[in-house]
């Protein structure tokens, strides 16, 4: 892995929108390099657009992102992933060395090791022909998490990574998490089991469309600091428009 140096990610005053509605609004700090951070809030709060426009697949409306683009790898939300394609465990996994290789180069021996190798490190050894449609929910996360280790990106985001796997499945997935976290990669992961998040992230970023609190979990996960964040998401208006958007931005949404 190269480039843990260069992986931290600066939000300066950044706002995010779908349309003209703001996702995010005006959020401001620093994921520092090699830090493990949660990202936790309510349902419809911004947290799956900020991975995103971090991973650069949603634009920034206003304010600035800085983000090493070429070194990120994403776990999107299972939800948000269609299995039905017909392809293979290994086909998945080998996707991970695209991102280095480029679509159109045929992978070496050596890559097609690794996936092997990775495969076997998430508990799945034997499953490389098998198509992913095949898969159990938890199956279909530890392929996922086997892609990740093959990207071996310095900057890994995940949405909702145990989200419907057992606690096996999310006690061995975690360890990898803990794993990258020791190599020095900067994580970041959008997580609702508050109890996991205080035990096992040092850090925590609370947001509610606007950020409530971005520091040490203890000092985030306040019982005033969830109050404010469940009315901040209550008292949202949906039709709200983000705050200085220009008029064109406005009517043209
Ligand atoms: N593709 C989209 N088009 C329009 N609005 C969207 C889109 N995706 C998300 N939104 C809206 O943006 C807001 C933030 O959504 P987002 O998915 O980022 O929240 P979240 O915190 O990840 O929610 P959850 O915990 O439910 O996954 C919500 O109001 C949502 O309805």
């Amino acid at each position: 892995m190269s480039g843990v140096d260069a992986a931290g990610i600066t939000l300066t005053d950044l706002t995010l929108t779908h349309g003209r509605r703001p996702a995010v609004h005006h959020i401001s700090g620093r994921f520092a390099p090699g830090s493990l951070t949660a990202i936790v809030g309510p349902n419809g709060a911004g947290k799956s657009t900020l991975l995103r426009a971090i991973a650069g697949l949603h634009p920034a409306r206003e304010g600035g992102l800085r983000a090493p683009r070429h070194a990120i790898a994403l776990l999107p939300q299972a939800a948000a992933l269609d299995r039905a394609f017909p392809i293979s465990c290994l086909d998945v996994v080998m996707f991970g060395h695209w991102s280095r290789a480029g679509a159109f180069r045929a992978l070496r021996p050596a890559e097609k090791r690794a996936a092997r190798e990775a495969l076997s490190a998430v508990g799945l050894e034997g499953f490389e022909g098998r198509p992913v449609g095949s898969l159990s929910t938890g199956q279909f996360q530890r392929v996922l998490f086997a892609r990740l280790l093959v990207q071996d990106a310095p900057v890994i985001l995940l949405d909702e990574p145990f989200n419907a796997v057992d606690s096996r499945t999310a006690a061995d997935l975690l360890a990898l998490v803990h794993r990258w976290h020791g190599e020095g990669r900067t994580i970041l992961a959008v997580l609702h089991d508050l109890e996991l998040v205080r035990q096992q992230f040092p850090r925590t970023l609370l947001l509610a469309r606007e950020p409530i609190a971005w520091g040490p979990t203890a000092e985030v996960l306040t019982a005033a600091n969830r109050l404010k964040a469940r009315m901040m998401s209550e008292g949202w208006d949906a039709d709200a428009e983000a705050c200085g958007l220009p008029p064109d931005a406005r009517s043209a949404a």
